[in-house]
């Protein structure tokens, strides 16, 4: 799913109401309209006390159609302006005039000094304060009626956006921020949802369509994607009666360490699991034995040292090559890694230890073949990128570092981010389960076992990270998040295969 930019969503308003021949206030009755449409199906004509808390500009338009829609309905509903500003927007000030008509009282304006209404704990906010037009930090006094409301124990609904968040950029103070328990955006995710630093602010978001214009939605380029279901069933290649193992290409894995070699045994079991024909490790001698008997469907090739990686030198010719896993930082790795690099032209995917010797010296990552894939978490990704001053400077600093090398960086955490030099793709599968030793070496090895079977590098890590974080959402069933280990992630990818195919009634009565 295509996430807009705040400047692309006005321009698609602009654009709707041309080609549709409506009116801007008519968009807004649309859009609020859904925002009632969504609380009506809840709470059918429940009398739980409704505060609806406008703006002025056309965020809270919507929050005062929204109102008079309550009010029409027979909802116990009573209607606020923070009256943050004298320019209030055209939109806006009809909608005023209209729930005055309908209610025959103008709103509650609140003013710099204005006490807060008395809230319970049991009832509703609907928070219409500010949407993506916000182009300043709010008032102190404004603040302080943002923080009563956070305070105040009730249940918080927000209109597009919690009100007080920026589109491109955090917010100067995190108490200036509405904390939503829901948000109802209008036609597209928002960015911040997926970001560390500010996807906190709403515990849970959905979208409203408000029937923007289809052409233009279709039509225009967005830099940011959100990857689900949809998004990767089209990536998938299914497997045809005549293919042999050899159609799915030869994995290599290469790392390890004397104590480190169940790191290249994930990593493996992972590409094979994923798919992979054939899967090879390149570990040091210490680690043959255990590799041939915890993984016999792999084979195995060893570096002339017991203890760690010196050399990489191998006479088979793999399809694709992972590399990295607990093979030490040591200047010997260090020189394998080099040597090996100069002369390498497979694709590859790399992770930890060999992403921290390229961190040290950034000349190796020149020798990468274009569309490497590298899967940093956020301390290997600083010592690459350098220091972020937060997480939209963290984007920014990791799509110029692809651009520069030709590179695709996944970068791990809540929300993987994978970061190609012209887009971004948002996963939304795995949970916090998953952050526990060796989850990276199977999403390595993921991706690696992708990439032999025919899937291109973006493709490959696309889907990669969306089976890893299904795989691990589906080993989450009977376990906590405590007791998942990564092995469970890799017993689950067959069943995150599976799960691709399913429609959501099954998926449901798996459920109940
Ligand atoms: N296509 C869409 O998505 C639609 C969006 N609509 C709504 O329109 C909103 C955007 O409306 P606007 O652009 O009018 O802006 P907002 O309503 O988001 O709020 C900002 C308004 O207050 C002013 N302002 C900005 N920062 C301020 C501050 N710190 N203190 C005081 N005043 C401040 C601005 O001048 C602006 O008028 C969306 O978030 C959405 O709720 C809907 O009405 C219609 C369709
Ligand atoms: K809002």
């Amino acid at each position: 799913m295509k996430i807009f930019s705040a400047a692309q969503i006005y321009e698609a308003d602009k654009i709707t109401t041309e080609r549709q021949g409506i009116s801007s206030i008519e968009l807004m009755e649309r859009a609020a309209t859904q925002v009632f449409n969504w609380m009506h199906q809840r709470m059918q004509g429940a009398q739980v006390k409704i505060h609806v808390f406008c703006g002025i500009g056309n965020n809270g338009g919507d929050g005062l159609v929204l109102a008079r829609h309550l009010y029409q309905h027979g909802y116990n509903v009573d209607t606020y302006v923070v009256n943050c500003s004298d320019k209030r927007s055209k939109n806006f000030l009809v909608n005023y005039d209209r729930i005055k008509a309908e209610t025959k009282s103008w709103p509650t304006l609140i003013k710099k000094g204005d006490e807060l209404p008395e809230i319970g704990k049991d009832d509703i906010i609907v928070d219409a304060i500010f949407g993506i037009g916000i182009n300043r930090c709010p008032d102190d006094w404004v603040i302080t009626i943002m923080q009563g409301l956070n305070n105040a124990g009730a249940y918080i609904v927000s209109v597009d956006i919690p009100s007080g968040l920026f589109s491109d950029k955090l917010p100067e103070k995190p108490e200036a921020v509405i904390r939503a328990g829901y948000t109802l955006s209008f036609q597209t995710p928002k960015l911040i949802f997926f970001l560390p630093q500010t996807g906190h602010y709403t515990e849970q978001w959905e979208i409203l369509d408000i029937g923007l214009d289809r052409q233009y939605l279709v039509e225009t380029q967005t830099a940011a994607e959100l990857i689900g279901k949809h998004e990767v069933l089209p990536i998938y290649q299914p497997r045809e009666k005549f293919d042999h193992k050899g159609t799915y290409g030869h994995s290599l894995i290469i790392g390890g360490s004397h104590g480190k070699i169940g790191a290249v045994q994930l990593a493996s079991r992972a590409a094979l699991t994923a798919g992979a024909g054939l899967v090879t490790a390149y570990v040091p001698g210490c680690g043959y034995h255990s590799m041939q008997t915890a993984l016999p469907e792999a084979m195995v090739l060893t570096d002339s040292s017991e203890e760690e990686i010196t050399q990489i030198k191998f006479k088979i010719d793999p399809t694709v090559i992972g590399l990295g896993m607990g093979m030490g930082t040591g200047k010997k790795a260090k020189i394998a890694l080099e040597v090996f690099l100069k002369d390498n032209r497979k694709p590859l995917v790399i992770d930890a230890d060999a992403l921290n010797i390229m961190a040290a010296d950034k000349t190796l990552l020149e020798l990468l073949p274009e569309n490497t894939v590298l899967t940093p978490h956020p301390g290997e990704l600083e010592r690459l990128v350098g220091k972020w001053e937060d997480d939209f400077d963290k984007l920014e600093r990791t799509k110029a570092f692809a651009a520069k090398y030709k590179l695709i960086v996944t970068i791990k955490g809540a929300n993987t981010i994978t970061v190609h030099p012209e887009k971004i793709y948002i996963n939304v599968t795995g949970n916090p389960g998953m952050a526990t030793a060796g989850s990276g070496d199977v999403l390595t090895g993921i991706i690696t076992g992708l990439i032999s079977q025919g899937y291109d590098p973006l493709q490959a890590t696309v889907f990669g990270v969306y089976l890893h974080g299904t795989a691990g959402d589906l080993a989450l069933e009977g376990r906590g998040y405590q007791a998942m280990i990564a092995g469970d992630i890799i017993n689950h990818i067959g069943k995150a295969y599976v799960a691709l195919f399913k429609q959501p009634e099954q998926e449901q009565q798996q459920e109940e």
